[in-house]
């Protein structure tokens, strides 16, 4: 089993438990109440600037020039004015200025904020790198249904093709690859860290959809 595989296997529970989780069954569904989309929106929109620190660091710390320039990639892609869904769909759901730059961060909020600042700030790419890793992968996995009918939405609709298209897709496969790379090239210690990272990771992913409805 690759090193990716094992992590995920090793938090099975919680991974099944976020990527089948009830907000993703109504978001395909288009029925998310607007209360709830709103809570997710305006706290998930608190966990890219921690995010992109994390992809920095990530930058710094690879091992090889090729790996920087992928992760420079994406971080300039996440980080131009193309995508505006957020913006919008405040708008769309009427979301005030206050709640959406400083809403009352909630307890999975401010987990995620502090293991992307404890993975960065331990400057070991493969801890960084399993951190990245979840984050991106259980995304993935929980938008990637093929044939499913896409809600009517633009809400729901596009956080669903933002999460499941083929350029989200190849970017996936190639963290994975890049952890069960790194993974095969650190010793036991590393591995045993970077696991931890993972499993804290798809702790917080689990949590984080759990804590939207009160
Ligand atoms: C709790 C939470 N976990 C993971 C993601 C997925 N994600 C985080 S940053 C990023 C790149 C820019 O979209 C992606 C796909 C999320 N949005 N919220």
């Amino acid at each position: 089993m690759s090193f990716s595989e094992e992590l995920r296997a090793q938090n099975a529970e919680n991974w099944r438990a976020a990527t089948g989780h009830r907000f993703v069954e109504e978001i395909f569904a288009g029925t998310v109440p607007p209360e709830v989309m709103r809570r997710y929106l305006t706290q998930d929109y608190q966990f890219i600037d921690g995010f992109v620190a994390l992809l920095g660091m990530a930058i710094a710390t690879a091992d090889r020039f090729d790996s920087r320039i992928r992760f420079a990639q994406f971080a300039a892609m996440i980080t131009s004015d193309e995508n505006t869904y957020f913006q919008r769909s405040f708008d769309a759901l009427g979301v005030p200025a206050a709640e959406r730059l400083h809403p009352v961060l909630t307890a999975p909020t401010t987990g995620f904020q502090a293991l992307m600042r404890d993975a960065a700030a331990s400057r070991d790419y493969a801890a960084c790198l399993a951190v990245l890793t979840v984050a991106e992968w259980i995304y993935l996995s929980w938008a990637d249904r093929p044939g499913a009918e896409l809600p009517p939405d633009f809400v729901h609709a596009e956080w669903i093709t933002l999460h499941n298209n083929d350029g989200f897709r190849a970017f996936v496969d190639w963290l994975r690859g890049e952890l069960d790379r790194v993974g095969d090239a650190i010793d036991a210690e590393s591995r045993t860290t970077a696991a931890a990272f993972f499993s804290r990771a798809v702790t917080l992913e689990r949590a984080f959809f759990d804590h939207i409805y009160v």
